[in-house]
């Protein structure tokens, strides 16, 4: 399903609503929520909201479960760290214990290892089962999302749920879920702004079936379900709206 607002600002209220909504329902039905957070610019605006006590006061902070849906092998201090803008913008404003962080980057570690680890983590928190309550995704205006970027090996991984890779087009390590992870949470949300998306993100929902292409083709929520959020520039070129 895709919901088009106007502009990020009123698609950021839309992501903070739903947030709060899937939250509170989580917490109340097991007494936990957990969320797969993106990096990105995409949702600088929604983590700014959540750190609003509008928002803020409405989430029992301490039952919610922090991990992130890929990251670039950088410290947190670094610019680029997806962790490091979402403790700025979002977790050093909101009361979630530090134990229930779960930063990808770890100093002293290869990121093939850290994967292995990054697993464990996910299934100490959400059990064998691995399914998210929510994911965040962005999608770059090259249709990659997360760290599954177009011809990569990962896009083929059918078993593993993290995986730690260098990537040469970015001169860069990263870590991503996997799509077989992703693909079983019980919601994600793809949050995707600008013009300069419009043509990704019409070849993703109405082009020709390219996964190895357009990498967010992959994501498809086995019980789950799927929501894009876009504002009106992102969707202009959709012929079904
Ligand atoms: O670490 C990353 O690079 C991301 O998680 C990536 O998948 C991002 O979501 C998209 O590139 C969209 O990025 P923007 O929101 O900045 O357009």
């Amino acid at each position: 399903m895709i919901n088009i607002h106007k502009d990020p600002a009123e698609l950021g209220k839309v992501a903070a609503d739903l947030f709060v909504e899937l939250a509170k329902a989580a917490i109340q039905e097991k007494g936990k929520f957990t969320v797969a957070l993106t990096g990105g610019s995409s949702p600088v605006k929604l983590y700014g909201l959540l750190a609003e006590p509008k928002y803020k006061d409405q989430v029992d902070w301490s039952k919610v479960y922090v991990f992130w849906g890929d990251e670039r092998w950088v410290p947190l201090e670094d610019e680029q760290s997806n962790a490091g803008m979402a403790y700025q913008t979002l977790l050093n404003h909101v009361p979630v214990p530090e134990e229930n962080i779960y930063p990808m980057w770890a100093a002293g570690i290869t990121p093939e290892a850290r994967a292995a680890e990054y697993t464990q983590y996910i299934k100490k928190e959400l059990g064998e089962e691995g399914i998210f309550d929510l994911i965040l995704l962005g999608m770059g205006d090259d249709g990659h999302t997360a760290s599954l970027f177009p011809g990569t090996d990962v896009l083929e991984e059918k078993e593993d749920w993290v995986k730690g890779y260098f990537l040469e087009s970015k001169d860069i390590y990263r870590i991503t879920l996997t799509a077989p992870l992703i693909n079983k949470a019980k919601k994600i949300v793809f949050f995707v702004f600008g013009e300069n998306k419009a043509n990704a993100l019409y070849e993703v929902l109405e082009g020709e079936s390219n996964a190895d292409l357009y990498p967010s083709q992959l994501i498809h929520p086995k019980e789950g379900e799927l929501l894009w959020l876009a504002d009106e520039a992102a969707a202009s070129k959709l012929k079904v709206k």
